[in-house]
């Protein structure tokens, strides 16, 4: 296992061409870019976590058939501070390091509980975020960093505290129909007023059409939530979005503010920091987007921890959503290297499956209702929420399905109702198996896998014009465990789960977390624009990809 964990990936900066077998729709151009950890050992010094790994970013282009392949490591900081000391000198998730004397390049930025806690990483692993022209790599932290998505280049540091005041925030923004994204994120040092802030980035700059201003610079935070404790706010991952409201839960695993303050000290982790109170409860909130508050009512569930939110919608005066819950934090012990390297079968095996929970959450709440009854009158599912004193409401979920992660739908039925989820089959380890497609409406599936075949978080790309929420195609990184079989993108027709394609890479591709694609089409959208409204340092960038 440490072949595919803990081995350090090798770039490929020269675009190498696929093999293609099967056919890929003439449709099908553009670039699927994805992001995820690729070297987890500096000269003599390893990293503890998988999520600590150092961002590798790869894509694949797809035009007229053919496939190019190509990975580059973002340069961050981190990145060329470790590579110069030639060990790992900077703290991520699950590894503190420290700098060499007089080296540390990193600022101390705190300024409450400050000189305490190291500035934070701009290793951004996680994922690939479009805000307006630009694109950018994400993790968790206060950093993003911009890229060229088609050179795969490194560009500015962006802190996201010159524009809002968060110090953490989620590697899952969410995207309106106008481009505009909207994130989460976490205050921890404003003078002990420990919140979460709700903020928007515009898709272009506010008055004007033009596209090619950093939109960022215009990023508004609409709505603060404080935290149910100022010394350990809650850890989160992603958050739901319907067409009116934002559901952010407040779930018991959380991050203890004081340990972070004294980890640098103590020589521990921030993953030390983090931990599940099961003698807690979930909070959820729903914020109005149109008044920009939350709704007063207070709903809450058991507790539990969910990283990632499939999709939510509103129906019948309810907001329905759907999330990947886990019963305690335990996944994240699993991808210590150290699990993940000896005896995998034995300390990987999950001990919480991830599971598909559908909630209800009523808008209004009747006064007049007794106390105990279930105030969802919703004929589609079996969720409840009970109402009890004091303006509580006890929603327990309908369990859907179990055993998947990396969940994906067609994002056109983001915040709407839909009807198919696409996700990895992850059975009784953490590594997904097979691509799975999960109806919602039937309760049925259809799955794809492949004997020594580890497929990443499933992308759909749907067809132009289609009119079926199912009308496209899934793509999906498949690493070979099978060193005499060359790892590949798996393109399969989302209807019938059948493969269309698939195009071999003489490469060293790495598991990955997220991406998204990045249609032919955006681009040369993009190359319609005047040049001289375009104002970045790389606007004289080809904008035609190059494989
Ligand atoms: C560095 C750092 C963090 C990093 C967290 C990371 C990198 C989480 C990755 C999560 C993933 C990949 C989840 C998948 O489901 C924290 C704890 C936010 C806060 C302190 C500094
Ligand atoms: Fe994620």
């Amino acid at each position: 296992m440490e072949i595919i964990f803990g081995r350090n990936k090798k770039e490929q900066l020269v675009p190498v061409p696929a093999t293609v077998t099967g056919k890929i729709p003439t449709w099908l151009q553009g670039t699927l870019l994805r992001n995820g950890p690729g070297m987890h050992t500096v000269g003599v010094s390893k990293y503890n976590h998988w999520f600590d790994g150092l961002a590798l970013l790869h894509s694949f282009s797809i035009r007229d058939g053919e496939v190019f392949y190509r990975s580059k490591y973002l340069q961050s900081d981190t990145y060329n501070a470790n590579i110069e000391a030639n060990k790992i000198v900077v703290s991520e998730f699950g590894t503190m390091a420290y700098p060499d004397p007089c080296k540390n390049i990193f600022s101390k930025a705190f300024s409450y509980l400050s000189h305490t806690i190291p500035d934070f990483t701009d290793n951004c692993l996680i994922n690939v975020m479009k805000c307006g022209d630009d694109f950018y790599a994400t993790t968790e932290t206060n950093y993003i960093r911009k890229i060229n998505p088609q050179t795969l280049e490194t560009l500015e540091k962006v802190d996201y505290r010159k524009y809002v005041a968060v110090n953490l925030a989620t590697s899952h923004p969410h995207y309106d129909e106008a481009g505009n994204v909207l994130n989460m994120g976490t205050s921890i040092v404003d003078k002990g007023r420990t919140k979460y802030v709700i903020f928007k980035i515009p898709a272009t700059a506010p008055g004007t059409k033009k596209k090619g201003k950093s939109p960022l610079k215009h990023a508004e935070a609409f709505c603060s939530i404080p935290s149910r404790s100022l010394l350990s706010p809650s850890y989160y991952h992603s958050f739901g979005v319907t067409e009116n409201y934002v559901i952010f839960l407040e779930q018991p695993f959380k991050l203890d503010i004081l340990k972070m303050a004294t980890a640098y000290v103590r020589g521990v982790s921030w993953a030390s920091c983090m931990s599940f109170h099961r003698e807690d409860k979930t909070y959820i909130h729903i914020i109005d987007q149109r008044t920009k508050k939350p709704v007063p009512t207070k709903f809450y569930t058991d507790p539990m921890v969910v990283f990632h939110h499939v999709n939510a919608y509103e129906e019948d005066g309810c907001v329905l959503f759907d999330v990947i819950a886990y019963e305690d934090s335990s996944l994240y012990e699993l991808f210590y290297l150290a699990n993940l390297n000896q005896n995998f079968e034995e300390n990987s095996r999950m001990t919480s499956v991830p599971t598909l929970k559908r909630f209800a959450v009523p808008l209004h709440v009747d006064k007049n209702a007794e106390l105990g009854s279930n105030l969802i009158k919703v004929a589609t599912t079996r969720a409840t929420a009970l109402k009890e004193k004091d303006g509580y409401v006890y929603c327990q979920p309908e369990v859907l399905y179990e055993g998947l992660e990396l969940p994906r739908i067609n994002y056109a039925h983001n915040g709407k109702p839909y009807r198919y989820i696409f996700a990895a089959e992850v059975q009784w380890s953490p590594i997904p198996t097979k691509i799975l497609k999960y109806d919602v409406l039937t309760k049925s599936s259809l799955k794809w896998g492949e004997e020594c075949c580890w497929p990443a978080e499933p992308v759909f790309v749907p067809t132009p014009g289609a009119k079926d929420e199912d009308d496209g195609v899934i793509l999906s990184a498949i690493v070979s465990t099978d060193p005499q079989k060359l790892p590949f993108l798996l393109v399969l027709d989302a209807k019938n789960f059948t493969e269309l394609a698939r195009a071999s890479v003489d490469a060293d591709l790495h598991l990955d977390l997220h991406g998204l694609f990045i249609p032919d089409a955006d681009w040369d959208a993009e190359k319609q624009t005047p040049a001289e409204t375009r104002e970045d340092e790389n606007s004289d960038a080809p904008l035609t990809p190059q494989a």
